[in-house]
């Protein structure tokens, strides 16, 4: 099943609860929460207290996607603000078997976030205890930039491996997704779409409704 979850750094900080209010009953399947620690990436977003703060505005899936170095020291906080998924980076993990390990362990689901230039291959003894891999197709850090195009590929390949072990892992993708390309990132091979500023900029209940259409005509 196809699944959009917008991202909320493209929402209005200032009035974070109601934008996660207008996403949800627009039938958004997830909410997406980008938490950056300016050492991974070269920016600062917000973290658990604020999570915490929004979680009881809507009952959709917490996605939470951690843009912070050794993220294995703050999976307690996490549980705790209410994340239902949280996605590292297997770039930011000394040990990342042990990371996915202790997610699953406080009953969160286990995500692996890949940057654009890291290979498939680091997931190849971790793969089957993951239940969601995330494509970026940015460099992570920023909202509203452009896909870049070698992105295809890797979720193609992804896709691949995962039906060469019999896995029908989520495959989320994240940065630059739009109107314009979800369809054939869809095509490629992912599932779970993320999407910021082609969710928030200009009318959000539409733009998750042409989203949502362009899901329909696929599946
Ligand atoms: O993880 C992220 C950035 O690191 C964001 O989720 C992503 O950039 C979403 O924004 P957009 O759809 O505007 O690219
Ligand atoms: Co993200």
């Amino acid at each position: 099943m196809l699944k959009l979850s917008p991202s909320v750094l493209s929402a209005d900080f200032g009035h974070l609860a109601e934008d996660i209010q207008i996403i949800d009953q627009a039938g958004s399947e997830y909410i997406h929460l980008d938490v950056m620690d300016g050492s991974f990436v070269p920016n600062i977003s917000f973290g658990a207290p604020v999570i915490k703060s929004v979680r009881p505005v809507s009952d959709k899936v917490f996605d939470v996607h951690l843009m912070i170095d050794e993220p294995v020291r703050f999976l307690q906080d996490y549980k705790n603000c209410g994340a239902d998924i949280v996605t590292v980076h297997a770039e930011a993990c000394k040990h990342l078997h042990r990371t996915i390990a202790a997610i699953k362990e406080l009953g969160m689901k286990a995500g692996v976030a890949l940057n654009p230039a890291t290979p498939l291959s680091v997931l190849d003894y971790v793969l089957e205890d993951v239940d969601m891999i995330l494509i970026m197709s940015v460099n992570p850090g920023f909202g509203g930039q452009k896909f870049i195009p070698s992105s295809l590929r890797k979720i193609t390949e992804t896709r691949a491996l995962l039906n060469s072990r019999g896995l029908q892992t989520d495959i989320q993708v994240d940065g630059g997704v739009t109107l314009s390309n979800v369809a054939e990132i869809i095509q490629a091979g992912a599932n779970v779409l993320v999407a910021g500023s082609a969710v928030f900029k200009g009318d959000k209940v539409e733009n998750v409704k042409a989203f949502h259409k362009i899901f329909s005509e696929i599946q």
